[in-house]
């Protein structure tokens, strides 16, 4: 019998990035016919969010993760860089989107021809208080659009990447986004990574 994997801590509020973290890894499981190199358990915690670029800010939020944990755990920060703003609102997204929503994301970028944005995902791997993170970023190229799909997470509606046919990432199969998303190229290179550590 083959023993249980190691169990990763996945300091996180936000409960549709659990749910895609975990359906990748069961994909890429199925996909290579190995047992799961590790399983994910998460935890919320009330983290500081500092400003700077999505390097610091992701270095930043593990540090605090493993501090308060006192222990190995990963977090992940996601940013959408509109190529007309230099890469703004980037990891402030969030604060973007809950005042001015999906028209005014759009509206943001109206007076410029560009409407090009980068979908940024960053995991940061702590294996405890004081250690240096380790970051994995994953990226996905696409454009900024007037809202279509279902809105059950973020700025999916407004966000259509290149390899989708024109649809946007909230009108694509879970699947599907999950083969071509930020998180998802992110999360491989950490699960290679990981499976590599346990070698
Ligand atoms: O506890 P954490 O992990 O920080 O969760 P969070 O929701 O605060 O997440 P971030 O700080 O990384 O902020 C990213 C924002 O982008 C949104 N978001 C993250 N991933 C997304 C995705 O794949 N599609 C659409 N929106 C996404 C998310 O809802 C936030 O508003
Ligand atoms: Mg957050």
């Amino acid at each position: 019998m083959s023993p249980s994997p190691r169990s990763i801590l996945f300091v996180t509020g936000n409960a549709n990035k659990l749910k895609e973290v975990r359906a990748i890894l069961l994909a890429s499981t199925e996909a290579s016919g190995a047992p799961a190199p590790f399983t994910v358990e998460s935890q919320d915690l009330d983290l500081p969010e500092i400003q700077g670029t999505t390097q610091e800010v992701a270095k930043a939020k593990v540090s605090a993760a493993a501090q308060a944990i006192g222990g190995p755990c990963i977090t992940e920060d996601t940013a959408l860089g509109f190529e007309a703003l230099g890469g703004l609102p980037g990891p402030f997204i969030k604060y973007f989107m809950k005042e001015v929503g999906h028209e005014g994301l759009n509206n943001m970028l109206a007076g410029f021809p560009s409407k090009r944005a980068t979908a940024i995902c960053t995991f940061a791997y702590s294996a405890g208080p004081g250690s240096e993170p380790i970051l994995f970023e994953g990226r996905t190229e696409g454009k900024i659009v007037p809202a279509r799909g279902p809105t059950h997470f973020g700025w999916d509606p407004v966000f259509e990447p290149e390899e989708s046919d024109g649809q946007t990432y909230a009108e694509m199969d879970g699947a599907e986004k999950n083969k071509i998303s930020h998180r998802y190229r992110a999360l491989e290179k950490l699960r290679k990574f990981l499976t590599e550590q346990e070698a």
